[in-house]
């Protein structure tokens, strides 16, 4: 976001690691209390963490590779020993060790949560560029919402077309792109025989791009599929899990969609006579007026976005493994 734009009036902007920066601030305040720099050490870490979580066997699907001392697994162990407890320190008065590993998980989860709220913010800012005609509705529906006057919790209602937008973009390309459970008994479906410990995988982008499910046009971006909400969107809607199902369900999913929404409302600009963007290109306004952080520390205020966890049905062992 630092570049300025040049004497024709484009400029390509670098917007990712403006975003992980915001939205760590922002998660790291509604939760703790703290802020960017507070967190940023704890973020960086767990970024390692998920790269080298992620350089293992997770689709071979057998727990006990978890436990062999290969090379990635030993970094992910120190990393998780040393940056998260550390990280959580500030909780070490809860005492009780299946506790302490519970809020430590739920911890991981929500830092691993803002990253999946960049994602989003940048996809759906890529298909607004790549799409102008939606971009030129978004624009259209944040300018008449908010009516010059400044960002309020209760024009976010409003912005339908934008909501729209951010579900076609999740649905796209969900940042969570599988979903793990792992079976704490064994387990039959029909003649399928899911042995206990055994984790089983669903590809939830897999799932959202089914033509089977959405149509012909499933691989396309057409958020007026969702004109009608998610339950109108295809014929299974229930496989539209961008933040999961079930009591895992994203416990930030209200306030992810606020993020989301206040983030591309505010960077919509709010000059009605600027023309239309060429394709693969988006108009960014400024406004000194509106401040995404004070918004949603009002919204924060009013209600409460992110509802109590549901605690895990054997403590130590429902850890999630995919998401957030
Ligand atoms: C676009 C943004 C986000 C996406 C796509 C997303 C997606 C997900 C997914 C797929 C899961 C796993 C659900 C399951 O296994 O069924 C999850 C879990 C979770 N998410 Fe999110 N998430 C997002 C943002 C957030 C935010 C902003 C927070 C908190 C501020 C958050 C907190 C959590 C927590 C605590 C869990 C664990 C819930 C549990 O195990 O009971 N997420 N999220």
């Amino acid at each position: 976001m630092e570049q300025q734009i040049g004497s024709e009036g484009v400029a390509e902007i670098q917007v990712d690691e403006y975003f992980m920066g915001f939205t760590v601030e922002v998660v790291s305040k509604a939760c703790f209390g703290n802020n960017y720099s507070g967190g940023e050490d704890i973020f960086l870490r767990i970024r390692g963490l998920i790269s080298t979580m992620s350089s293992r066997a997770i689709f071979k699907g057998f727990p006990i590779l978890r436990y062999i001392p290969t090379k990635s697994n030993r970094e992910s162990w120190r990393l998780e020993n040393e940056a998260i407890l550390e990280g959580a320190e500030n909780m070490s008065d809860i005492g009780q060790e299946s506790m302490e590993q519970y809020l430590v998980d739920n911890f991981k989860n929500i830092y691993l949560a803002s990253k999946s709220v960049a994602i989003s913010t940048s996809w759906s800012l890529m298909f607004l560029a790549t799409n102008p005609e939606w971009q030129d509705r978004v624009r259209a529906e944040v300018l008449e919402a908010m009516g010059g006057q400044k960002l309020e919790p209760s024009m976010l209602r409003k912005m339908k077309t934008l909501k729209m937008v951010i579900y076609e973009s999740l649905r796209l390309y969900p940042p969570a792109p599988m979903l793990g459970r792992e079976a704490l008994q064994d387990l039959h479906f029909g003649n399928i025989h899911v042995p206990k410990w055994v984790n089983t995988w669903i590809s939830v982008a897999k799932l959202h791009q089914d033509p089977k499910i959405w149509g012909h046009d499933a691989h396309k971006f057409n958020p007026e599929r969702f004109s009608n909400g998610v339950s109108g969107s295809c014929k299974q809607p229930h496989v539209y899990m961008p933040f999961g199902f079930g009591p895992r369900l994203c416990l930030g999913q209200n306030f992810a969609m606020a993020v989301l929404r206040i983030l591309l409302a505010l960077i919509s600009p709010r000059e009605r006579s600027w023309p239309r963007a060429h394709d693969g290109e988006i108009w960014f306004g400024s406004d000194s007026n509106n401040n995404a952080e004070e918004i949603l520390a009002e919204i924060l205020h009013e209600q409460p976005l992110v509802r109590s966890s549901t605690p895990p049905p054997a403590a130590g062992r429902a850890h999630l493994r995919a998401g957030g």
